[in-house]
């Protein structure tokens, strides 16, 4: 459970659970939620004096970061909304976070659909794209290329393991694509006959490194190692600002029950119950000497440029999203 600020609204709260426990889950999507609840709590806000007003959304701020650590898409929406809250009176304060989110949300959406047509530039007609995890940037390139009449096949991996590529396979198959979902370990056999790896991001650090669901770096170096391009669909809200002053990323670990189940852990260990130690690492680090693009709403980047987009886009940026 999330640590509870006081004062902050049973919405925020549920949302913010609700993040942790991944059923609200995916860069953008978090982003998305979590500024809908400082939305939500701005709308139901009982503060009387501005500086109350202002104490509460910052608490419900970092109630919403402290859920999840590597997605840098949830802090820069935080601070993104924080920094529209500006008025004299509570009315003023709260009509501003509000219009301030709402844009937010918006320039989410538009930024997504615009990044697909970049990326869907890159995709040619009868492409073979193979998948890992479950991206909806990803997922908006492929959507902008059916659109533009291009016929595509998807080879998703599985992704152990929540399997989020099940999410991926299903949204696919909507949307009347053929898909051959593997198991992890069969990516490499499966990319002789790919023409292009196609994943999303939860950070871009600024020399490049994409931090994404774990099992990406393999796949990336198997992909260099078989002359398949890797294209990393990213909006921008996805660069880790912090990382240009020497700031690393943090990687989610997460619980062992998502490895093996208590019976599994006994059939292992039997009944001493002790040596084993169950290590789940959500994300990792791909060098970025192993992605040939950066896809985002600006433009398509070569990793090692994207330092230039992040510094004309959040200057040197210090200090928590809930700091003033
Ligand atoms: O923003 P979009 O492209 O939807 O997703 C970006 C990334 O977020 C997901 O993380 P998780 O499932 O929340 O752990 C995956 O790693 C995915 O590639």
């Amino acid at each position: 459970m999330v640590t509870r600020q006081p004062d902050v609204d049973p919405a925020v709260a549920a949302t913010a659970d609700d993040i942790e426990a991944m059923r609200i889950r995916g860069a953008a999507t978090i982003a998305d939620a979590a500024a809908e609840a400082l939305s939500t709590q701005a709308k139901r806000s009982d503060a009387t004096a501005p500086d109350v007003f202002e104490r509460q959304l910052r608490a419900a701020a970092k109630t919403l970061y402290e859920t999840r650590p590597t997605a840098v898409s949830l802090p820069n929406a935080l601070r993104y909304v924080l920094r529209g809250m500006d008025g004299e009176s509570v009315s003023a304060l709260r009509d501003a976070t509000i219009a301030r989110a709402e844009e937010f949300q918006r320039e989410l959406a538009r930024a997504q659909t615009t990044l697909g047509t970049v990326g869907a530039n890159r995709l040619r007609d009868g492409d073979v794209v193979m998948t890992h995890c479950h991206s909806t940037d990803a997922l908006a390139c492929l959507e902008a290329a059916l659109e533009d009449g291009k016929e595509v096949e998807a080879i998703v991996k599985e992704t152990r393991p929540r399997k989020q590529g099940h999410i991926t396979a299903q949204q696919l198959r909507e949307w009347g694509v053929p898909v051959t979902l593997i198991v992890d370990n069969a990516a490499r056999r499966y990319l002789d006959e790919a023409d292009h790896v196609l994943v999303g991001a939860d950070s871009i650090a600024a020399d490049g490194s994409v931090i994404n669901k774990i099992g990406t770096s393999g796949l990336a170096v198997n992909a260099r190692e078989r002359g398949v391009p890797v294209m990393v669909a990213a909006q921008t809200i996805k660069l880790h600002p912090d990382t240009m002053t020497g700031h690393t990323v943090e990687i989610e670990m997460r619980a062992e029950s998502e490895v093996v189940s208590d019976e599994e852990r006994r059939t292992i260990t039997g009944d001493a119950d002790d040596g084993l130690v169950v290590a789940n690492p959500a994300f990792d680090v791909t060098p970025p000497r192993y992605v040939d693009a950066i896809v985002t709403e600006r433009g398509q980047f070569p990793p090692e440029s994207i330092v230039t987009l992040m510094r004309e886009l959040f200057g040197e940026m210090t200090g928590e999203p809930w700091e003033p």
